[in-house]
């Protein structure tokens, strides 16, 4: 149960594995890994580098994955983030691939002082708010009053945090043992150290925090992210010119093992070997055999692939393919031809807001630059996305820009210039965002989640590492993978 919070592998060596390799392999074997986002990336260069055949089959024509740059419908070079927007300082597994590709980056500006909340038809600044709580009037108790929702919550989460940060490898298990069962909502209502919110301070930290969405998911995995969030001073970074620059870095190695537009159908175990079939829009379907595979395609769309012999899978991993949560995610970026929100203070930084947008984010890069920008206009999570995934992009746009003009006022209309849209739950090559587990699935599917079945080795962020939804635990999951095959013994595997 501890992998579910410290890697298997610790983080100094698997920065050494990134600089230096896994070491020449005694035992070269054909491997072929199926998808091309970070993980498959990471394990595919990693087995290359250490002597391995190594195939790389990707359903779609572009590597990344998650890591998606939109560019397509928007000017003047202009892109949005429609998946990873951010990494955090201490992500140290990203930023040293970074570095290791000499990528340049800019700091990417989370949150200011200057920051917009728009709730209940009132517009506040962040600093305002924070000088004084209660202007943003929610029926707290009396002691409850002038604190922050990150106050309020970190009052909820501290016997917790200060337990946990006592010994950390000790307390966790019992952590996840007693808390795995709670979703967000019943902890903070039934808060088992006694200290029970009031409604109105609950209805204050999920609107605050942008939770409402994700309530009914495990208290644990929103904990984990909290941690994260609530990092002391912590700092975030993007990569200049498109986060996308970061898989498209693994190219130069891998140009010649990565197929796309292989989108695979079938993996059959037989005769110590496992073959892997996939079609392709043109070309004749694809057959391939290898000593081992690694499987990096999300769970949630892994189902639609046939895996023969049946019992090639335990139980316990057909139910974690099954079972394993994933929550969407949509947003929605709008170019704007000139960049009003840097006249309103707001150079990076976010808007929050109980509007359906949820949550608003404005560009780091360019700033004060003249011309064009792109703002992330909305960015919702698990069932604050529903709703617009029931529209199509053009209505989506509209109704951003409805709501932006709410905080921006009428100039969103005559300097827009377009914008661009994605859906993570209709996007059919990962069915959903990330991993966010429901309460109990921590004790239930993580200890079979990325565990071997055969031939065939599991790594992908979302579903076997130490924190989903970051490009860090897909890096962690590759280097896992890797290091796991990089010297089986083919004889061990032909058994
Ligand atoms: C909305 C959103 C916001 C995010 N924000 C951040 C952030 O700010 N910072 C951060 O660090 N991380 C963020 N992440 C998380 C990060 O992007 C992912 O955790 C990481 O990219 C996952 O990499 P992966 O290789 O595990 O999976 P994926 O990137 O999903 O790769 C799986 C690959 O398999 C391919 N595939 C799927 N089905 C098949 C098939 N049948 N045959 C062949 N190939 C197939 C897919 O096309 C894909 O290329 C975000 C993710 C999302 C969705
Ligand atoms: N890590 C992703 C998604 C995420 C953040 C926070 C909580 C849950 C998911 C992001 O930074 O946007």
């Amino acid at each position: 149960m501890l992998n579910y919070v410290f890697p298997q592998i610790p983080e100094e060596k698997m920065i050494s594995i990134i600089r230096h390799g896994l070491g020449k392999t005694k035992e070269p074997k054909k491997i072929i890994i199926l998808g091309a986002g970070m993980a498959g990336l990471v394990s595919a260069s990693l087995l290359k580098e250490a002597g391995h055949d190594v195939t790389v089959l990707e359903a779609t024509d572009r590597v990344g994955g998650r890591v998606y740059t939109l560019r397509g419908d928007l000017k003047d070079g202009h892109y949005l983030e429609a998946g990873a927007m951010r990494i955090p300082h201490t992500h140290l597994l990203t930023l040293e691939y970074i570095r290791k590709f000499k990528l340049p980056t800019n700091e990417f500006v989370n949150s200011s002082p200057n920051d917009i909340i728009y709730i209940k038809g009132k517009k506040f600044r962040k600093k305002t708010y924070e000088q004084n709580p209660n202007i943003l009037n929610f029926p707290v108790f009396p002691y409850e009053g002038g604190k922050t929702a990150v106050k309020l919550l970190q009052l909820a989460l501290r016997p917790l945090t200060d337990f946990i940060d006592q010994n950390p490898k000790r307390n966790w298990p019992w952590v996840i043992q007693e808390f795995d069962k709670y979703s967000m909502d019943n902890y903070l209502r039934y808060n088992p150290f006694g200290i029970s919110l009031s409604p109105g301070a609950i209805e204050m930290i999920k609107v605050l925090l942008n939770l409402e969405g994700l309530m009914e998911l495990s208290f644990l995995e929103q904990l984990r992210e909290l941690l994260i969030l609530f990092t002391p001073d912590i700092k975030f970074y993007e990569i200049s010119g498109g986060n996308d620059k970061l898989p498209i870095a693994f190219t130069d190695q891998l140009k010649d093992d990565i197929y796309y537009g292989q989108y695979v159908k079938k993996i059959v175990q037989h005769d110590n070997q496992v073959t892997v079939h996939a079609v392709h829009k043109i070309l004749e379907p694809t057959k391939i055999t290898g000593d081992l595979a690694i499987v990096t395609i999300p769970f949630s769309v892994l189902q639609f692939v046939e895996i023969e012999p049946r019992d090639s899978f335990s139980e316990n991993k057909w139910k974690a393919i099954r079972e394993t949560n994933y929550a969407g995610s949509t947003k929605t970026g709008i170019q704007f031809k000139n960049r009003f929100w840097e006249k309103q203070g707001l150079y990076g930084g976010q808007t929050i807001t109980d509007l359906p947008i949820k949550y608003v984010q404005y560009p780091s890069h360019n700033l004060g630059s003249d011309g064009s920008g792109v703002i992330l206009g909305s960015y919702t999570w698990e069932d604050d996305a529903i709703p617009w995934d029931s529209l199509e992009d053009d209505n989506r746009l509209e109704y951003v820009l409805k709501n932006l003009a709410i905080i921006h006022g009428d100039q969103v209309y005559s300097d827009f210039q377009g914008g661009v849209s994605h859906s993570w739950i209709r996007y059919p090559y990962s069915a959903g965002a990330f991993t966010m587990f429901k309460p109990g699935q921590v004790t239930e599917l993580m200890p079979h989640i990325s565990s071997p079945e055969g031939r065939v080795h599991f790594a992908g962020g979302e579903q076997t590492s130490t924190t989903h939804a970051w490009i860090q635990e897909a890096i962690e999951s590759g280097i896992r993978a890797a290091y796991e095959v990089n010297n089986l013994p083919r004889t061990y595997i032909d058994s």
